[in-house]
């Protein structure tokens, strides 16, 4: 039985996802401070942790810097407002492994949890090749699309290092998979490494492995991930992030195309391609003394930059229709499309967590949608509120009732219209609910 950290304070909330995940087989452990689900993780073996954005004594944020410290690899799922989009952004450049926005719909959270165990623990992926997503990758039809891929397919047959630049969830690692599927490695591994979630103690470990007593608690000699990519290709995902001493090793690694355990005397000869995203200014760091700036022209033989959502508008339907189709067949349900006035706002919207935030948007449009077209009442209101903050001068009168409006139609929506649960999460009694309801027109 795989076990959950549920860190929420909302103790409503925290009862139902505590209950709701319990009748789905997983065993839980709820607590709604950061310092106890950081004793509860030395004390316990942890599968998945599922967090809040704010608690008593910190945010999540906070939570996953210092769960990281202890445990490196182990999946968050963030769970913040939709408002708080750039901070579940944030997350994900941190490491979590993905957000799920407020009210929290039960199949959405199901879907999300059962995705997050089936990543391996480790954040290395060993590669079967068939598990390469070659076959969901969108290309798109822009004129930037089509440079893009020309880029990839270029590059791919040779041996070049590839530096992938882009903001969060705009697709650098699907590029480098792509990459290493259309490369003669391709029938070799391609571990995937995040390290957003390599602590400074650990990373030299986890890329390079270990002896066996190298340090405390190295009870056994451990192979790294580039011994597992032997052959094949590396993808080492916020590469901004590694250590000064890692980087060292790094360099050292593409210059010698050897490395050494932690504690070994022994080298190792490796062949391995690397490939290296980031979504910050890599240069920059480098004018700062931050990355090495040998390290960085080593690493950046060929640079290919990933476009945000908000510059490839000729692609976002192809990619929304991808995300539905495949929603449609997880969920065997009949989706046949968007209708114009979602298409018009999907146009409009600026889309900060880019393709990652439109496959969450609809993914969760697919499990909220009745009929056999997404339609408005499925889209999440911050993306529409969005339109409406740009587009019309609201009165704070008008405003307050067009959000309390929207949070209460979420909320019915996500307890499936059962108004005990609804009042009770929104903190009224069902008298004021109703009143509400009819007052506008739920
Ligand atoms: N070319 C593509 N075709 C289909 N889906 C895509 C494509 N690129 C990205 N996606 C979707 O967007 C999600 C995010 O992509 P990916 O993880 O590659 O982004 P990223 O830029 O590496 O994100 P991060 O910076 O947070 O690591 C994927 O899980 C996938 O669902």
């Amino acid at each position: 039985m795989k076990h959950i950290l549920l860190v929420e304070d909302d103790l409503s909330y925290s009862r139902i996802i505590k209950t709701f995940l319990e009748k789905n087989g997983f065993h839980v452990f709820a607590t709604d401070h950061i310092k106890e689900a950081i004793q509860i993780a030395k004390r316990e073996e942890i599968d998945l942790i599922i967090t809040d954005f704010r608690l008593p004594d910190g945010t999540g944020l906070e939570l996953l810097t210092q769960y990281k410290s202890l445990k490196s690899n182990t999946p968050t799922i963030l769970i913040t407002n939709y408002a708080d989009i750039r901070i579940a952004v944030k997350a994900m450049k941190m490491g979590a492994f993905e957000y799920i926005t407020k009210p929290i719909n039960p199949d959405e959270l199901l879907l999300t949890v059962k995705d997050a165990l089936k990543t391996p623990k480790s954040t290395e992926e060993s590669s079967n090749p068939n598990s390469i997503q070659g076959l969901d990758y969108i290309v798109g039809k822009s004129p930037d699309a089509i440079q893009l891929e020309n880029h990839i397919q270029l590059v791919a047959p040779t041996d070049l290092n590839v530096l992938i630049l882009g903001e969060t969830g705009t697709g650098k690692e699907y590029i480098s998979r792509r990459i290493h599927h259309h490369s003669y490695r391709s029938q070799q591994s391609f571990v995937a490494v995040d390290c957003g979630t390599l602590s400074k103690d650990l990373a030299g470990s986890e890329l390079f492995g270990h002896m066996k007593g190298a340090f405390t608690g190295a009870s056994e000699t451990k192979a790294g991930h580039f011994e597992a990519a032997q052959g094949g290709t590396i993808f080492l995902d916020e590469i901004g992030n590694l250590d000064y001493e890692s980087q060292i090793k790094l360099l050292r690694a593409l210059e010698e195309k050897k490395i050494r355990k932690i504690g070994s005397t022994q080298e190792i000869d490796i062949d391995v391609r690397i490939l290296v995203a980031t979504n910050e200014n890599l240069f920059q760091q480098v004018q700062e003394g931050k990355f090495r700036e040998d390290l960085y022209y080593r690493l950046n033989e060929f640079s290919i930059t990933a476009l945000p959502l908000k510059d490839r508008k000729g692609d976002l339907m192809l990619f929304a229709e991808q995300f539905l189709a495949e929603s449609s067949q997880k969920l065997n349900k009949k989706l046949d499309g968007f209708s114009e006035e979602v298409i018009g706002q999907f146009m409009q919207y600026s889309w900060p967590g880019n393709l990652r935030e439109l496959r969450n948007v609809v993914r969760r449009a697919s499990l909220l949608e009745t009929n056999t077209y997404i339609s408005l009442a499925a889209i999440p209101t911050e993306i529409l509120q969005h339109q409406s903050n740009e587009s019309s001068q609201l009165t704070i009168k008008e405003q307050r009732d067009f959000d309390e409006k929207n949070s209460i139609k979420e909320t019915l929506i996500a307890t499936r219209y059962n108004k005990t649960k609804t009042a009770e999460l929104l903190g009224i009694d069902r008298k004021t609910l109703y009143n509400k309801m009819k007052k506008y027109g739920l």
